[in-house]
């Protein structure tokens, strides 16, 4: 990429896409278009081809999506499915007709068989069964890989696509049921802390294992992979390392300083056992992450207060 390159961000509101906004204007690109989804609805191919036919942008992060916790891709089923399809086959279709100099899809961890050997590896999509609670969502990621490599094999698309594991960060989405657990538990903590109630109550039995990365890390690994890498293979982007969600548990009550117990609610879905990532790959081409859990997490506990405080100064004015 040049630093005067067309950049198209799709989803820059977004967590994931806002993070490489930032990063690609720390690094100087001074090109870059965005749009919101109410200026251009991906899911409607007319836009997005209207769109392409006038910006011509030369590289596109494909970073907007419909994103949420287990609870949402497992009640939201049709929208994950459908947005996520349509989001994929729009834009990787129109960055083909509209000769875009590179694409980068951004998929998710999900998209790995539910039992996947851990550390799980990039060969082994479509080795096994899909995780239940976000099969939708997982189909549409999986459609969208395949493309990237469809238009690449008969078309030379230079076309990659990298899988990212759980996020979270500046920005995130902390709704009470549709987020995921990172932003839900910081939410629930603080909540609960305020109130001086005795509990939180976390889904699941706590056993389940995720590996958790910090989406300005995400970020930097995307920028570093559309300069460095033009391989037709998936990439794994993460930290390597997991935790449960019990531990993950008391270390936000430990960042945001919460006395009481934590409770677990077993009537609610554990989704997959485990999902970490085999990042080899990506630490072989030459990329690590830099943030370390604790801190992510403060640095993220410090947005959501900042975004609280914002919120009541509104309400007051
Ligand atoms: N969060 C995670 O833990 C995680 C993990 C792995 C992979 N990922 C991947 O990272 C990408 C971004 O996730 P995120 O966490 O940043 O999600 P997010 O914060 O919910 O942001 C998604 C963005 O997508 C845009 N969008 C949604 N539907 C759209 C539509 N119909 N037309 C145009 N734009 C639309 C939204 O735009 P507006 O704001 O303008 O409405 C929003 O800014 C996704 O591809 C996701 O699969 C995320
Ligand atoms: C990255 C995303 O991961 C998603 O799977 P997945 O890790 O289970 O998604 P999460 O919603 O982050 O949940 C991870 C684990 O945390 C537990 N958990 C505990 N308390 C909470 C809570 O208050 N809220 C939430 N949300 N979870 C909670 C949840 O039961 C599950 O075992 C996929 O559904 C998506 O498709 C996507 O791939």
């Amino acid at each position: 990429m040049e630093l005067n390159s067309k950049i198209y961000i799709a989803g820059h509101r977004g967590m994931v896409g806002g993070a490489i906004k930032r990063k690609l204007e720390k690094d100087g690109f001074r090109n870059i278009i965005t749009r919101t989804s109410g200026e251009l609805d991906l899911r409607r191919q007319d836009q997005v081809q209207d769109f392409f036919e006038t910006e011509k942008p030369d590289y596109v992060f494909l970073a907007a999506a419909k994103v949420g916790g287990i609870h949402a891709n497992n009640t939201y089923r049709a929208e994950f499915l459908y947005d996520n399809l349509m989001i994929a086959a729009n834009v990787i279709h129109s960055a083909y007709e509209n000769s875009v100099s590179k694409l980068m899809f951004l998929g998710s961890s999900c998209i790995y068989p539910r039992l996947a050997p851990q550390p799980i590896a990039e060969d082994s999509l479509l080795t096994g069964p899909l995780e239940a609670t976000n099969e939708p969502y997982a189909i549409a990621k999986i459609t969208g890989i395949k493309l990237c490599e469809a238009y690449r094999d008969q078309y030379g698309c230079n076309f990659i696509s990298v899988m990212p594991t759980n996020l979270y960060g500046i920005g995130d989405n902390y709704h009470p049921e549709n987020s995921h657990v990172l932003p839900a538990l910081i939410r629930k903590f603080h909540e609960a802390k305020q109130a001086g109630r005795p509990t939180v109550t976390v889904w699941g039995t706590g056993t389940p294992k995720r590996e958790f990365l910090y989406a300005d890390d995400l970020a930097e690994a995307c920028v570093f992979l559309m300069e460095k890498y033009d391989g037709r293979e998936l990439v794994n982007i993460g930290a390597g390392e997991d935790l449960t969600i019990r531990e993950l548990a008391e270390t936000v009550r430990d960042v945001v300083c919460f006395e009481g117990d934590i409770v677990f609610d077993t009537t609610k879905p554990d989704g997959t056992p485990r999902k970490l990532m085999d990042v080899s790959k990506l630490h072989g081409l030459g990329w690590r992450h830099s943030t370390d859990l604790r801190s992510g997490i403060a640095q993220a506990y410090g947005d959501f207060l900042r975004k609280q405080f914002q919120h009541m100064n509104a309400m007051h004015q």
